[in-house]
């Protein structure tokens, strides 16, 4: 397949682009990409089709911060009647003798006025499945260890027909996750951090990154959406903000509101985490988590960068190798990761662990 098809914010295509064509140069893959600002999603077009695999082999998605989901495709089916699109999908991989895939998933930009494209693909689900399955193209019953056969509509006569890797895609719709905001939470801010926990954590070291009563330090913490995932978690937290923090949280008993700068304070004795979400320049944040890492403060941490308008891409690199280099100069082995995050605006939300 000729193309890798990357979702990403609406209006990130450009620094989405930038990182795909980094990131498979350096596993010697070459292409040139084709979007438009607000679409969504871009199209990395490549010299050789035979290269998608080496990409999704070589390259895994958690290391991509601006790509939420990818798929491998082929040039798009256009002008595609709207009368009948099941046929001319299914004629298409007959004729192309496509594998076997163990579930199928209908897509589409999450972008700007495509929500009624959003209802046509979901109730297009049902009949397709049912059509797939009669031509021996989808299996019976889901089996997620083969790959999904993807069906991405830009547009309601426009689909690019392709699979999502078995190993290397997200499970979840779109690459986003569907997070109910948990009730007695005091901000929307608070599922920006459990989003990044799931998008960070495997389910099985949820226990052991989160649990058995930790302490936490939520930098920039007014109202108290973080602190209050921190508590949910079982965590004393002390919460640093000169705003006011939520009343009922703090009758919780687990939280202490501290009236501090947060570029200053310093916790009285070692915590396990530090979270921040102050919204102040990507330099200065990063110099900030260097102190907190290098001085031993916490052990992990997760923080936005919030970018700047004009070379967004760049900002985001030149943090991470401060950050990096900084960690690695002091004889700190960690483990860094960093997404734009569905929750997350303009920015990106970074985990990092000491290890
Ligand atoms: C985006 S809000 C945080 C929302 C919070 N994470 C939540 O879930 O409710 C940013 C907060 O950072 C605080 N802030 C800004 N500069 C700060 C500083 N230097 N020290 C401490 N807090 C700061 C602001 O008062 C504001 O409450």
């Amino acid at each position: 397949m000729k193309i890798i098809l990357l979702y990403c914010r609406a209006g990130f295509e450009g620094e989405c682009s930038q990182e795909i064509q980094e990131k498979a140069s350096l596993v010697g893959v070459f292409g040139y990409c084709k979007t438009s600002k607000g679409q969504g999603f871009v199209e990395f077009v490549l010299s050789n089709a035979k290269d998608a695999h080496k990409v999704f082999n070589k390259v895994q998605l958690s290391s991509l911060i601006f790509t939420r989901q990818w798929a491998r495709v082929s040039e798009p089916l256009e002008e595609v009647s709207r009368e009948d699109r099941v046929q001319p999908i299914i004629d298409l991989l007959l004729s192309e003798n496509r594998q076997v895939c163990g579930r199928v998933s209908v897509d589409s930009p999450d972008s700007e006025g495509t929500a009624n494209l959003k209802t046509f693909t979901r109730k297009f689900t049902a009949p397709i499945s049912k059509a797939l399955r009669q031509n021996g193209l989808l299996t019976a019953k889901q089996d997620a260890s083969l790959n999904v056969l993807c069906l991405f509509f830009s547009d309601f006569d426009k689909v690019y027909i392709g699979e999502l890797d078995s190993q290397n895609s997200s499970s979840d719709h779109l690459g986003i996750p569907r997070l109910k905001f948990p009730k007695g939470a005091p901000s929307r801010s608070t599922l920006k951090l459990e989003e990044a926990w799931r998008t960070f954590f495997d389910k099985d070291e949820w226990y052991e990154l989160l649990g058995g009563h930790q302490k936490a330090v939520d930098l920039g913490a007014c109202p108290g959406g973080w602190t209050w995932q921190l508590v949910n978690q079982g965590m004393d937290v002390f919460s640093v903000d000169h705003g006011p923090m939520d009343e009922e949280l703090m009758k919780s008993g687990h939280v202490t509101h501290v009236l501090e700068d947060g570029f200053v304070y310093k916790p009285p004795k070692k915590v396990d985490w530090m979270v921040c979400d102050i919204v102040d320049k990507p330099k200065r944040v990063s110099s900030m988590i260097i102190d907190w890492l290098v001085g031993g403060y916490c052990t992990k941490t997760v923080f936005n960068l919030k970018l700047p308008m004009k070379k967004r891409y760049q900002e985001v690199q030149e943090c991470l190798q401060l950050i990096e280099s900084a960690l690695a100069e002091n004889g700190l082995s960690c483990r860094i990761q960093a997404k734009q995050l569905y929750h997350d605006r303009e920015e990106i939300t970074c985990f990092i662990q000491v290890i």
